[in-house]
């Protein structure tokens, strides 16, 4: 990038070209509104530069102080940020407010602009204007004249309408009158408007309620510091301290930056410009029916391009009392917790929309602050019963709050909630429709009928499931705050949580967060182990995927390989957990190298009590786990983790996974810069795991992990011959593919007896069956269970049912 001319090539999957007789302009943008649709069909229209779909830049002029200038900006609005520039901290924080970010390797990270991520800027106070200075100063060549009319396009739309509830009533707001009158002129939004009596604020012409919406300070967010103010030292809780290499690279930015053009340095100390500037202004709005809400959001959405952006005017709002909860003052919030509420709160409002974090980053405290800032009624939505209880335990450990107002809506605990309360509950506890205990069905009308200041939805890329997509609209609730590390899914869905819960406000790098301590340095491996010879003969034999991908999770020389790398870091005196998904492996492996293991079947007691002795014993240094602790577990202590057997190829659990060994580590020998935790997957070679393998990483890749392939483990064979591996032995090997292939035919079974209580459901009748499976992997304390056999359940809960 330091050549006169710009000689990058930039593979695109669309293929896109511009030809250089198009009239693009690649000068400066002048402001001049171009035809827009023009501008987007000339666009389409273009053919792709060579064979392999790139776009040749080559005629795009650099600056003559190109090399300070850290990004380049592509006709099909891609960003590249150079990571090794001194200004990459701004501009970072700059990008992710106007883009999303697609990979981010170590050197160079690439963003994209799309619809909904200027639509998240403008929502953020960011003008077209403040986006195009800053992309122009930080570019290293001028900004195609394509991408500032796209700028300008999407971000005329968004924020300028504005949906609140005040008073338990809905309002469509706007800075300006016009284009609620546009609005208006829509006969949709016109019947479902509230028409204004007399008195009651309305303006003579048109009937709009004006009124001035008072600047608030940014800095009475609970917990949060005025900008630019020094940091407080450690406290109790408090873990503020950066690494020395943190230190070190922040002396040598700030050095290099003082050497940066005028220009930049001016704007990179207001590089968030215009972000406050609307304060004071006078805004006009129109009340709007509870009935019509959803049909007009749509309808803004999808056809008049206007989507709404939801506030809650919660500093004015009697309807709900206000809730006696503070951050104790020996709390700090790390920076990005800082950063992602900011975002969050504006004049005295509360944003709904998502804050992404990555793992073990602190979501939980993030979203303590949000109800302790909000001060009102306030509902978690959780994944799973660990996840309640974490939540009740973070807000206890973090606010002075009364521990009576903090409850849990679980199973085991239906008690009704003073009606001023924080309660915790799992999505499924909240959606699940049938054989409802009366004192659940009880609960849910309590809940539904009332309205909450704010709904946090952890892990909130599971909202878009069918099953709690609903709960967004019975729950009501004034503000929702999605938190989450992972905003993928596998079936696309993601984009609907645009609407469903809003924007995307912040989202933080997970390498700048490992970079400064606030998370472990990971270095993750992807162990290849060739298949033992007998256990690929029968994996080639058989047709059955689910046989085949046993006979992977179970090969001999995975589980040796396993051993070996918990002999190896127990010796070191790490902390290892093993995570298999697979119920036979996990049970397998565990009972024979002596280890305690967690699944689901585990009843709560005996959990907290293995998790309790994990925690607190030195001697006891490896667990293993079912995939019941992907997520929510906090196991700061754990710095080595080995996968055995995964969901196929899923980006989320892998990422979930590595969060487990995240937790920023404060007792490491390890220097500055050294990976003070690590990551195995261990992978059958040549078998279908490898294709599943490359797959998962994907997600953990675009966030700048590098998985190293190892083909072989340093001083295997030497331990094996002091010490051999319990599935070295010949004996056990056949053993275990017995039990493979009863395991397997009991699948069939299993798959089977199912069909025939699907066939006898269908009849109305009730199927019982109970089958031992004590001839199946030693599993002595295993029943297989099954009562009325619901259409998906999974074949693992068919063979193994509940422990005695
Ligand atoms: N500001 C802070 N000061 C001190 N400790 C913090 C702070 N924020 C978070 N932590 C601690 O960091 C750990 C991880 O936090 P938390 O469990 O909320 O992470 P998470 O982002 O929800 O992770 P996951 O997605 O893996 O569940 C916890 O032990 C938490 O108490």
């Amino acid at each position: 990038m330091s050549s006169a001319k710009s000689k990058t090539k930039v593979k695109v999957k669309k293929e896109v070209k511009l030809e250089e007789d198009e009239a693009i302009d690649w000068a400066e943008d002048d402001g001049e509104a171009e035809d827009f649709e023009e501008l987007q069909r000339r666009e389409e229209a273009v053919a792709p530069h060579d064979e392999d779909g790139a776009i040749d830049m080559s005629h795009m002029q650099l600056k003559p102080d190109h090399e300070v200038r850290p990004i380049i900006v592509t006709p099909d609005k891609r960003i590249f940020l150079e990571t090794f520039s001194p200004v990459y901290q701004q501009a970072v924080e700059f990008l992710i407010a106007i883009a999303e970010p697609e990979r981010r390797p170590e050197s160079i990270h690439e963003y994209r602009m799309t619809r909904d991520s200027l639509y998240a800027a403008a929502s953020l106070g960011l003008g077209a204007d403040h986006i195009i200075e800053v992309l122009h100063r930080l570019s290293k060549t001028s900004i195609p004249a394509v991408v500032c009319e796209y700028v300008r396009h999407y971000t005329s739309r968004y924020g300028k309408v504005t949906l609140f509830l005040e008073k338990n009533r809905y309002f469509l707001e706007s800075s300006d009158p016009s284009v609620l009158q546009t609005l208006l002129r829509d006969p949709e939004i016109q019947s479902g408007r509230v028409m204004q009596v007399e008195g009651e604020g309305a303006d003579a012409d048109g009937g709009l309620i004006t009124k001035q919406v008072p600047s608030v300070d940014p800095t009475k967010i609970a917990g949060l510091r005025p900008a630019g103010q020094a940091k407080p030292s450690s406290a109790e809780g408090g873990d503020e301290e950066l690494t020395d290499a943190a230190i070190l690279a922040a002396t040598e930015r700030a050095e290099l930056e003082a050497a940066l053009p005028e220009d930049l340095r001016m704007l990179l100390s207001n590089i968030e410009g215009d972000v406050e500037k609307e304060d004071d202004v006078d805004r006009v709005s129109f009340e709007i029916k509870r009935s019509s809400v959803q049909t007009i959001q749509k309808r803004l959405l999808k056809d008049l391009e206007y989507p709404l952006l939801l506030e809650y005017d919660y500093t004015h709002d009697p309807s709900i009392p206000r809730l006696d909860i503070d951050l104790k003052p020996t709390c700090r919030l790390r920076p990005y917790q800082e950063k992602s509420l900011r975002k969050m709160f504006n004049h005295g409002r509360a944003r709904s929309g998502i804050i992404v974090l990555p793992c073990g980053a602190g979501k939980t405290l993030t979203g303590v602050t949000a109800v302790s800032t909000i001060k009102r009624r306030a509902i978690v939505l959780c994944t799973s019963n660990v996840a309640v209880e974490q939540w009740r335990r973070e807000f206890v450990r973090w606010c002075d709050v009364d521990h009576r107002v903090v409850r849990k809506f679980t199973s085991a605990d239906k008690h009704m909630p003073p009606d001023n309360c924080i309660l915790c509950a799992t999505y499924s506890m909240l959606a699940a429709k049938q054989n409802r205990s009366v004192e659940a069905k009880q609960m849910i009308e309590w809940i539904t009928g009332r309205s909450w200041g704010i709904m946090i939805l952890d892990e909130v890329q599971t909202v878009p499931a069918k099953t709690f997509r609903e709960l967004l609209t019975r729950i009501p609730a004034h503000c929702k705050l999605g938190l989450t590390a992972t905003l993928v899914r596998e079936d696309g869905k993601i984009n609907d949580l645009r609407f469903m819960v809003g924007p995307k406000l912040y989202e933080a790098n997970w390498i700048d967060l490992q970079e400064a301590g606030y998370i472990a340095r990971v270095k993750c491996f992807e162990v290849w182990c060739p298949m033992v010879q007998s256990f690929y003969e029968q994996y080639w034999r058989t047709d059955s995927h689910a046989q085949k991908m046993k006979l992977c999770v179970c090969n001999p020389n995975k589980f040796s390989a396993c051993e070996f790398l918990i002999r190896k870091h127990e010796a070191r005196g790490d902390k290892i957990i093993v995570f298999s998904d697979d119920i036979f492996a996990l049970h397998e492996l565990a009972t024979k190298l002596n280890k305690e293991y967690i699944s689901g079947d585990t009843p709560d007691r005996q959990r907290h009590e293995i998790l309790d002795r994990y925690k607190k014993r030195d001697d006891f240094r490896t667990i293993f786990f079912s995939k019941i602790a992907d997520n929510a577990f906090d196991l700061p202590e754990a710095n080595v983790l080995i996968q055995v057997s995964s969901q196929g190829g899923a980006r989320r659990q892998e990422a979930q996974r590595l969060g487990r060994i995240l937790r920023a580590k404060s007792n490491t020998k390890t220097r500055p810069g050294e990976p003070n935790a690590f990551f195995y997957s261990l992978v059958s070679r040549d078998t279908k795991e490898m294709a599943y393998a490359t797959a998962r990483q994907r997600f953990l890749v675009d966030q700048g992990y590098a998985f190293q392939v190892l083909t072989r483990l340093v001083g295997f064979e030497e331990e094996a011959k002091v010490t051999p591996f319990v599935f070295d032995s010949p004996a056990e090997q056949k053993q275990l593919l017995i039990k493979i292939a009863e395991s397997s035919s009991m699948i069939e079974e299993a798959r089977n007896a199912a069909n025939a209580a699907k066939k006898a459901k269908r009849a109305g009748k009730s199927v019982v069956q109970r089958a031992s499976m004590d001839a199946f992997a030693g599993a002595g304390d295993m029943v297989y269970e099954e009562r009325r056999v619901r259409k998906k359940k999974p074949l693992r809960k068919l063979l193994f049912g509940r422990r005695k």
